[in-house]
């Protein structure tokens, strides 16, 4: 097989070298800095309690309601998972990384098609079965959390699920390099997740995650044991806007490596997505898409940072392409 780019690799051969290709954009430099009051709004990202939420607990249900309007994103604290299994899988990650180049080189990627615990690498010892364990746990918080979407969507508990033909998920770990330059490269360029939400374990000791909020990078302080859980496009699509799926980014640190794990929870490729009814208040905004085209073209086409949902919204400029080559 083909050697990939190992950015661990880079960081050892020439520590104080960034290759061009990792270096933040000029479009991406005139992006807003972090300032004192992004740290201020740091501290008011809301904290949601999944025992609570999940027992239909009205004050944590409305809490839920404004931190997707408003925020998109949130932390999750009280969801059960134990921390055994949270650090059990931080540290098999960690062995997994300092593993050999060779050997790391010789794992096939698999294909996107969900968890399929085959695709894992056998080593480190007890690898695979930590990352089972560990998304097992993170597949049940992740249900109960759209179970608890659908409520607040005022719909049946299950009618989210029931919406998904089926539910998959996938595990991505991103491992991010100390960095000698870190205000001149980005870990995880901005984007939204193309999911229903998104599950992230991050590093507690170590500040990479960013979000977008007023027209500022907004970093998400780590919460011991805690998950960052965004909605994703899927969910701002079927409630018609009404909650966001907000853009995001990692930025490296000086000194540290940061890992974080996203688990990504999504419908199947051939679920046609749209605005459910009675959440379209006074325009649709957006049209029914096949979530498999959407997800492939988001993927593989040049987009930065939101500009992928455009193909879902009504009126944007890929829309009035279409209109114009009937026209003609
Ligand atoms: O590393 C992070 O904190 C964010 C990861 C992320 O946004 C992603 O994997 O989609
Ligand atoms: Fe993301």
């Amino acid at each position: 097989m083909a050697s990939r780019v190992n950015v661990q690799e880079i960081v050892r051969c020439n520590p104080l070298q960034v290759p061009e290709k990792f270096l933040i954009s000029r479009r991406e430099e005139d992006e807003p800095k972090s300032t004192a009051d992004a740290f201020d709004l740091s501290s008011r990202i809301p904290i949601i309690d999944l025992s609570l939420l999940s027992r239909g607990h009205k004050e944590e249900l409305n809490k839920l309601d404004q931190a997707c309007k408003e925020w998109g994103f949130f932390q999750v604290v009280n969801h059960g998972v134990a921390t055994e299994v949270l650090q059990g899988m931080k540290d098999a990650t960690v062995k997994f990384f300092e593993l050999p180049l060779e050997e790391k080189n010789n794992i096939r990627f698999p294909p996107a098609n969900g968890r399929n615990l085959e695709f894992w690498p056998d080593s480190p010892n007890g690898f695979k079965e930590i990352i089972e364990e560990y998304s097992s746990e993170v597949k049940r918080v992740g249900e109960e959390l759209i179970e608890s979407l659908s409520t607040i969507m005022g719909m049946e508990k299950d009618t989210l699920l029931g919406l998904h033909k089926e539910l998959f998920q996938t595990l991505r770990v991103n491992y991010i390099p100390p960095c000698c330059r870190p205000e001149k490269v980005l870990g995880i360029r901005p984007h939204s997740d193309v999911t229903t939400i998104t599950v992230l374990m991050q590093e507690d000791s170590v500040i990479g995650l960013q979000i977008r909020k007023d027209g500022q990078w907004v970093p998400v302080k780590p919460i011991p044991s805690a998950f960052v859980v965004n909605v994703g496009d899927v969910i701002e699509i079927w409630s018609n806007g009404k909650y966001k799926s907000v853009e995001h980014r990692a930025v490296p640190n000086e000194s540290k490596a940061r890992l974080s794990y996203a688990s990504f929870i999504f419908p199947h490729f051939d679920d046609e997505i749209e605005p459910i009814d009675h959440l379209v208040e006074s325009s649709r905004m957006y049209k029914k898409v096949k979530y498999g085209d959407y997800l492939v073209k988001a993927m593989t086409e040049d987009f930065i940072g939101k500009e992928h949902t455009g193909m879902a919204k009504i009126g944007s400029s890929a829309d009035v392409a279409v209109l114009l080559t009937h026209l003609l």
